[in-house]
């Protein structure tokens, strides 16, 4: 059995006796499978060496690799290179493996014969080899009429067949995906995406592999491409690099469409930068048009669409219009709304000032509604509010006991782990992220993926700035008409991570009602922290920036010194008994010698020291990892209860080597607020160490005390929200440091808006005005507008010549109606 292996390796042949160049090959029988991975092909295996290439004189080798079904005493033909372990010793990694069993008439019987086979015995089996011959695994899987002679009984032959194509089929796509080159991980998500087809796809479109699997760029679909002669200009490599163009693009700025001068850079970058050769522009903008005519992407105007993202806007403003069309279960007069208002001021013990007032009154009366303010305006104080005000209106317990059969009726929701934390402890309620509520993993990659049935009659979403376009699309297009809808945040902070601007096109939009908060409460206390926020987010600092108050400081430090200044106010904080739960340093980059990689490791270094040469650590790309550790998890695990945000401390190193191990593998158990997780070494990826944290990630959470360098060197990253969200962290301190001209530049840089629709899509569904050319006609008007296309305006500015020939093909080709031939707004109603 051959199979088809590509020579993507690089490493040396090895000269064989003959003269012939051969690769280190280990022919054996695996007498032990030591390792198989649970959600890879990876194992480890013990392998007999009957014959090999390599100076090895033992009996046995350890060979390593990623292998489909492999079965004790059978033989293989592993090819790769001897490699040598830090712990173990030589081994053989092999890069890619065939079955070398049986090749004798005798070894194919005593296979046939075997246990999988049912009904096959010795008897049937010498007849299969005395037919077939020793390839006739082969010869019955492409034609399993060759098996009629021997007049099988009906099942024992479907059997025989199934078992032959499921062990050989499987067989053969994990050591085709070797012969490509991908790690066990990687195969292993490719094969469960495609299964039997794997081999079939990746032939006749590699780049098929990047919009379908996360971590296949296209450079890798290129290079497996090439090695298919798939020539430098065929359409399909000019449709991969356009769609992943699209998606980088989307992806670094944070827009949900793109222009067609920048895509066609980007796709040339991308196409060039891989093999080298010019491709002709107009070859880029000819295959710009079939991917609208396939519908892949969207060209509306001069914007270009990844069709999803066009998609789920759409979406969004046609669900926020269902559920503003429907009705509450209940609603309520105007009185009977005031005075629960009134009954939510005497149990908080609170007055609620007019505009305070006036967003409980509009949040108990709209359907949907839109809260914003800044730090200490009394958003969460709104928030008790309305579940008080509706739990009283509705007669409605808010003790969670008394619900024991039915769910708790009001949702309670935010982006990250730590802001639902806090959101449940300044409510007293159930709250959770909205992957968990929606029963998502966050790795889902299908746009139309379906959700959890949301049940209750209030949802309120808190911390709304940090939800992008995907996840805001899955999330209304679960709640029932009936639920009341009330979307908390702060405008002024950083947007999503993914594209969009979500809560600040809602709130642009006017088409809902909403209430922005600006009168700051926290301020009575004396707190300085509060009124810098407010003061950077109106864009200047205040005079006495740098002059030290009670709650905050500035110290002046060039760059390089910013981290032997944070030491050493860290050092300080330590001994005035602040832990480093207490302490978070915030950084714009990670990078650089003011970055937080950096500074992480000058942190460590005094917050958990390695105390002597028995301290159990572990490294991983460079960062060590000792009991103790304060870590931030990079990715939602909702198996595991642990979001992307959360912070933990590392409270075990268990060592492959320690006694009672039984599994031999390094693990470190990271406690996240009593919730234990065990993370292998291919987890560790999901986990940093967390004493200086990006700004970023530390949205939606808040820490007594916030240490915050900027300086010149984060260059681009100097934008007012950014600092304006750093600084809204700090509970009870804030220490900043570096350049005041850094400050400043943040205070004078307006983060550039993110290219969005939303707003659009809402005035124009919700008010039925128009505001783009065409989305809006009906099926009729577009069957029309598609014969006779609408020519759009002609661009008077100079363009460079790529740019032209796009321009040309937008304004002359693509109509507005590309990829829409037959939609009309509603066919984004995913029910
Ligand atoms: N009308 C009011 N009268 C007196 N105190 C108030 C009033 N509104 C809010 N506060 C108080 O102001 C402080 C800040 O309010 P709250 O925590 O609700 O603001 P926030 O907007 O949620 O702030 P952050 O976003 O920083 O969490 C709280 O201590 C709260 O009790």
């Amino acid at each position: 059995m051959q199979s088809e292996s590509l020579n993507l390796f690089d490493e040396e042949p090895n000269e064989s006796k003959s003269g012939v160049s051969e690769r280190p090959f280990v022919v054996g029988k695996v007498s032990a499978v030591f390792f198989s991975s649970p959600d890879s092909f990876y194992k480890v295996l013990l392998v007999k060496v009957s014959e090999t290439n390599i100076d090895w004189h033992e009996d046995e080798i350890v060979v390593t690799g990623s292998f489909a079904d492999i079965k004790e005493e059978q033989a293989y033909r592993f090819v790769g290179k001897t490699v040598t372990h830090p712990k173990y010793g030589t081994q053989f990694q092999a890069i890619n493996y065939e079955n070398a069993t049986p090749t004798t008439k005798e070894g194919l019987i005593a296979y046939l014969a075997g246990d999988e086979f049912k009904g096959v015995g010795q008897k049937t089996a010498e007849k299969i080899v005395a037919l077939l011959g020793t390839d006739a695994i082969d010869k019955i899987i492409q034609d399993t009429s060759v098996l009629q002679p021997l007049h099988l009984k009906k099942e024992i032959a479907a059997n025989l067949i199934a078992k032959l194509k499921e062990n050989n089929g499987m067989e053969q796509i994990i050591i085709g995906l070797n012969g490509y080159g991908f790690g066990s991980q990687l195969a292993a998500s490719i094969y469960n995406h495609y299964r039997q087809d794997t081999l079939e796809v990746l032939h006749k479109n590699p780049y098929q592999l990047i919009e379908d699997i996360d971590g296949i760029g296209f450079k890798k679909a290129d290079q497996i491409a090439e090695t298919l002669g798939i020539e430098f200009d065929a359409p399909a490599r000019i449709d991969g690099a356009i769609l992943t163009a699209l998606s980088d693009l989307s992806r670094e700025n944070g827009d949900t469409y793109t222009d067609a001068s920048a895509l066609l850079k980007a796709t040339l970058a991308l196409l060039e930068g891989s093999r080298n050769q010019a491709i002709d522009p107009q070859k880029v903008a000819d295959e710009l048009l079939n991917l609208a005519k396939l519908g892949k992407v969207v060209g509306e105007e001069k914007r270009i669409y990844l069709k999803r993202l066009f998609e789920a806007e759409w979406q969004i403003a046609e669900h926020i219009k269902r559920l503003q069309d429907a009705h509450e279960s209940h609603s309520f007069k105007q009185p009977e709304i005031q005075h629960a208002i009134d009954f939510a001021q005497k149990q908080f013990r609170i007055t609620y000032d007019d505009s305070q007032r006036e967003a409980l009154l509009k949040a108990m009366q709209a359907k949907l509604f839109l809260l914003t303010g800044g730090p200490g305006t009394g958003k969460t104080t709104i928030i008790n509010g309305i579940v008080k005000a509706f739990a009283s209106l509705n007669e409605l317990s808010l003790d969670v006991n008394d619900y024991h059969d039915t769910p708790f009726p009001i949702l309670l929701a935010a982006p990250t782990g730590r802001a639902a934390k806090r959101m449940s402890e300044v409510t007293g309620l159930p709250a959770s992220t909205i992957h968990r509520m929606l029963g998502l993993t966050g790795r889902e990659t299908n746009p139309d993926q379906e959700t959890k049935d949301l049940d209750g009659g209030l949802l309120i979403v808190d911390e709304m700035s940090m939800v992008d376009t995907a996840l805001f699309s899955t999330l209304v297009r679960a709640i029932p008409d009936h639920m009341k809808v009330i979307l908390v945040g702060d405008k002024d902070q950083l947007p999503s991570v993914g594209a969009g601007q979500i809560f600040n096109d809602l709130l642009k939009s006017e088409m809902i009602p909403k209430i922005e908060l600006t009168k700051i409460y926290r301020q009575d206390d004396e707190s300085s922290i509060v009124p810098l926020a407010h003061a950077i987010k109106e864009g200047h600092l205040p005079d006495d920036f740098t002059q030290n108050q009670k709650d905050r400081s500035f110290i002046a430090c060039a760059p390089n010194q910013v981290d032997s200044v944070i030491t050493q106010v860290v050092k300080k904080a330590e001994q005035k008994g602040f832990t480093s739960q207490d302490i978070q340093v915030l950084a714009p980059m990670y990078r650089g010698i003011a970055g937080i990689d950096r500074l992480n490791e000058s942190l460590q270094k005094i917050l958990n020291p390695k105390k002597s040469a028995r301290t159990k650590e572990v490294e991983f790309r460079g960062q060590h990892f000792r009991i103790g550790d304060k870590v931030l998890q990079l990715v939602n695990v909702p198996e595991n209860n642990v979001f992307n945000g959360d912070m933990g401390i590392v409270k075990g190193i268990i060592l492959a080597k320690d006694k009672g191990n039984t599994d031999k593998q390094d693990k470190l158990v990271i406690d996240f607020d009593e919730n234990e997780v065990a993370y292998t070494r291919k987890d560790w990826l999901q986990i940093t160490l967390a004493y200086c944290t990006s700004i970023h990630k530390s949205q939606g959470s808040e820490f007594k005390m916030v240490i915050l360098p900027m300086v010149q060197q984060y260059a681009r990253m100097l934008q007012r929200n950014l600092l304006y969200t750093a600084v809204s962290r700090a509970e009870s301190l804030l220490i900043l440091l570096g350049d005041q001209t850094a400050f400043e530049r943040c205070v004078n840089n307006l983060a550039v808006n993110r290219k969005t629709t939303l707003t659009q899509r809402l005035i124009t569904v919700i008010s039925g005005q128009t505001t783009v050319n065409k989305v809006q006609a009906t099926k009729e008007e577009l069957s029309q507008e598609t014969e006779t296309p609408v020519s759009q305006p002609k661009q008077e500015v100079h363009v460079p010549d790529n740019e032209l020939t796009i321009q040309k093909v937008l304004n002359k080709e693509i109509d507005p109606m590309i990829g829409m031939q037959g939609i009309t707004p509603a066919s984004f109603m995913k029910a």
